[in-house]
């Protein structure tokens, strides 16, 4: 009988939104994790900072003493506090006593992830973390697991939720950014500290462990080329629409081949014009896509919740369930890969498109002037819109694909030019041929 057997005895830190709802999917449901797991799964305790606020948790489980939990009678180890530390330590000295762990903390795996299967693998514990990014949606099993055999050549994604209900929102009301932020705070999609979100250090640390698992290789979230979306005006949007294009916040993972064949991977966050018609213009409100090339799969989507308590819980509990179905039989989860160790590029030398639409004065040889600026830095045009607007008069140039730098330092020039009034929108473009 199962529930006669030994119980995988799982210790809990932190209780907050996704903690919560973590518990209460293992109080709804016992017999049947036990019946997945082939032992019975029993919360032995839950760490917690101000026990006053758990009334809905059994007294004798709550303690404020995490690291006497972890040292404790606990074969697994869910962290749900987030941050580095004492997530870091504690999981340390979780995985260093060969207790498993699963986690949701992407800000700590992308950057000390090395470290900590490294303490796995010397252990022979497991470390599982399939919430920490895009949520609910399994995506990272799928890159550890199911595509190990494949060879993966690029993973773009919307991958933060709180800025695509923001950029949704202002392409669909012609809102500013501040107002939406501010709605997007009072419906709880924001943190209270919205900076992770709209600063794009959350969709790096999503962008790096993808790019790790995808690539095998080590990206840290500073390799990580980082734009949030504080400075995307209403104007970018709506250039964007003229272009039948629409805003997103892309995590893009990229493995980059040179002309004489060596490889590399680049990593970048930044607000990007999609094609209005491209799958990922289509996701709305508050949820996560992410797209995986691979060689012989072709193209793949993962579609659905990143975030929230439940959503987030359903992906712990998945990885809860498969530790504990490893311990039951002695078995092991996917270790670290990191073989192919391949450089990872800088912004500067990863390949990309720019829009850039300028207010221009209306008067003869101010297009060619601007082309040949194109031509100096060899970035080529793919197309150039002109609209004259009485004594101003707007240009649109979409480049092809050219290095970030030499483009960047095109549009510095432009800039300067006198028949050049402003730079009202300079955006990368994806997910379209070049
Ligand atoms: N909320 C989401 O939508 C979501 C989605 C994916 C991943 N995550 C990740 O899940 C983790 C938890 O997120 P959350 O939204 O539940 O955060 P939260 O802030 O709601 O919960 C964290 C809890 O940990 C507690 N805590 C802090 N320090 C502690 C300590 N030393 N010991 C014990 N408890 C402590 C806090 O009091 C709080 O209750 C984070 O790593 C987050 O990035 C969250
Ligand atoms: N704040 C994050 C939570 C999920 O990681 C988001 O908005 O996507
Ligand atoms: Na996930």
């Amino acid at each position: 009988m199962i529930e006669d057997r030994e119980p995988i005895r799982v210790a809990l830190l932190g209780c907050g939104t996704v903690g919560t709802e973590v518990v209460r999917l293992l109080r709804d449901r016992p017999e049947e994790f036990a019946a997945r797991v082939g032992a019975p799964v029993r919360v032995t305790g839950v760490a917690v900072r101000r026990p006053h606020k758990h009334p809905e948790l059994p007294e004798e489980l709550l303690t404020t003493d995490s690291a006497s939990l972890v040292d404790g009678d606990v074969d697994l180890v869910v962290e749900l506090i987030g941050g580095i530390e004492p997530a870091r330590s504690l999981l340390l000295r979780a995985l260093r006593a060969g207790k498993s762990v699963v986690t949701a903390n992407k800000a700590l795996l992308a950057e000390y992830g090395s470290e900590l299967y490294a303490a796995a693998d010397a252990s022979g514990a497991d470390i599982y973390f399939e919430a920490s990014v895009a949520g609910a949606i399994p995506l990272l099993r799928p890159l550890r697991e199911s595509l190990a055999g494949d060879r993966i050549n690029r993973v773009m994604g919307i991958v933060n939720g709180t800025t695509n209900y923001i950029l949704s929102a202002m392409d669909s009301t012609g809102a500013s950014y501040s107002e939406t932020l501010e709605e997007a705070g009072q419906l709880g999609y924001a943190e209270a500290d919205p900076t992770a979100d709209v600063d794009g250090f959350d969709a790096a640390a999503k962008a790096a462990i993808l790019a790790s698992l995808a690539f095998h290789t080590r990206v840290t979230a500073t390799d990580v080329h980082r734009e949030g979306i504080s400075g995307t005006s209403a104007g970018d949007i709506t250039a964007a629409q003229a272009l039948d294009r629409r805003v997103k916040l892309l995590a893009i993972c990229d493995r980059v081949t040179d002309e004489e064949g060596n490889e590399s991977v680049s990593a970048r966050v930044h607000p990007a014009m999609i094609p209005r018609d491209h799958p990922l213009a289509g996701v709305g409100g508050a949820f996560n896509a992410v797209f995986v090339e691979a060689e012989s799969a072709g193209q793949l989507m993962f579609y659905g919740q990143g975030a929230g308590g439940a959503p987030t819980a359903s992906a712990v509990l998945g990885d809860m369930v498969a530790v504990a179905r490893n311990l039951v039989v002695s078995g092991k989860g996917p270790r670290e890969s990191a073989h192919a160790q391949l450089p990872v590029r800088s912004m500067g030398q990863t390949p990309t498109r720019y829009h850039i639409s300028l207010d221009v004065a209306d008067k003869p040889g101010v297009l060619s002037q601007v082309a040949s600026m194109f031509n100096e830095h060899d970035v080529s045009i793919s197309v150039v819109r002109q609209q004259g607007r009485g004594a101003e008069a707007s240009l649109v140039v979409v480049t092809h694909t050219a290095l970030d730098a030499a483009l960047k330092s095109t549009v510095e020039e432009i800039a300067r030019l006198d028949a050049v009034r402003e730079v009202v929108s300079v955006m990368r473009v994806e997910g379209e041929l070049s």
